[in-house]
């Protein structure tokens, strides 16, 4: 099955572009290649592209899988476009898109860890943990930093959707010159569930989403990572200019933290009548 889906993208792409199957999500295939899709004769040897693909889905009614997928990819290329443009924000540069077929081409961002796992948040979490001697000083700043990016999208009132520790990309990006080896850039990724929201109530459940997912994976310290990822959040929401006056931006804080807390009550009561 999986051989037949690789088969189909190694003819989609045709052999000028040959990839290397590395992530398969829930949603979709991801691809690397080092070929650009404009460029196809000359390869660099530095750059990487991925090529996320989402297959056909047999469960799913084939015009109701053609018309979410569309939607989906194109949902997700659009959001890479729009939040390339808004000063403060990390995605990964889009590069071409076919809605129609269910495919996305973008820059590859991030790097392997020492540890030999892919920077993501929450790999990097886990790393941190184990290095002797634990230095609390990165990990709260990266934490700060990923706080921050979550809380530029949100007062530029887009909403994720998807929000979980394996959508933050953490690139370290030394050969630009601009980040020293020990700083780390946050990119979110994966904008198929993403949407342009004014409502707390959508912000707060993103929040909400990526509390859960660090719960889940790093229990132990979660509170202080929460902790800290907020103290990021609100400082994007106090230092963004929105060319409104500050009480404004102030009473737009407080109403999605507000929600956030009903968002968490919500999921407690939940989870305790099962
Ligand atoms: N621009 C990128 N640069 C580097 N790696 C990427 C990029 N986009 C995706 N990946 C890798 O592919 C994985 C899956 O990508 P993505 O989350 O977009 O797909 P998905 O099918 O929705 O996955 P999941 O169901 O696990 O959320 C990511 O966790 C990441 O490791």
């Amino acid at each position: 099955m999986i051989d037949d889906i690789i088969k189909g993208v190694e003819d989609y792409l045709t052999p000028n572009i040959p990839v290397k199957l590395i992530s398969q999500g829930a949603e979709a295939l991801v691809f690397e290649t080092n070929v650009h899709p404009y460029n196809p004769y000359t390869t660099a040897s530095n750059a990487s592209y991925i090529i996320k693909y989402r297959p056909a889905k047999k469960y799913r009614h084939p015009s109701i899988d053609q018309a979410l997928t569309k939607h989906r990819t194109l949902t997700e290329g659009r959001l890479l476009s729009k939040l390339s443009n808004i000063p403060g924000i990390n995605v990964p540069q889009l590069i071409c898109c076919d809605p129609y077929n269910g495919y996305i081409w973008q820059a590859k961002v991030g790097c392997v860890l020492p540890n030999g796992t892919f920077s993501n948040l929450k790999n990097y979490l886990w790393y941190q943990k184990n290095i002797d001697p634990f230095d609390e000083d990165k990990i709260v700043k990266v934490l700060v930093s990923v706080g921050r990016q979550i809380g530029i999208l949100h007062c530029n009132d887009y909403v994720h959707g998807d929000l979980t520790s394996s959508n933050i990309l953490l690139d370290n990006n030394t050969s630009s010159g601009t980040n020293s080896a020990n700083e780390w850039s946050p990119y979110l990724i994966d904008f198929g569930l993403s949407s342009y929201s004014t409502m707390p109530e959508d912000k707060g459940v993103d929040l909400y989403v990526l509390e859960r997912a660090i719960l889940s994976t790093h229990s132990l310290f979660a509170e202080k990572y929460n902790q800290w990822l907020l103290q990021g959040y609100k400082q994007a929401y106090c230092e963004m200019s929105l060319g409104k006056d500050d009480k404004e931006r102030y009473t737009k804080l407080e109403q999605v933290l507000k929600r956030f807390e009903e968002v968490r009550l919500r999921g407690r009561k939940r989870s305790m009548i099962g």
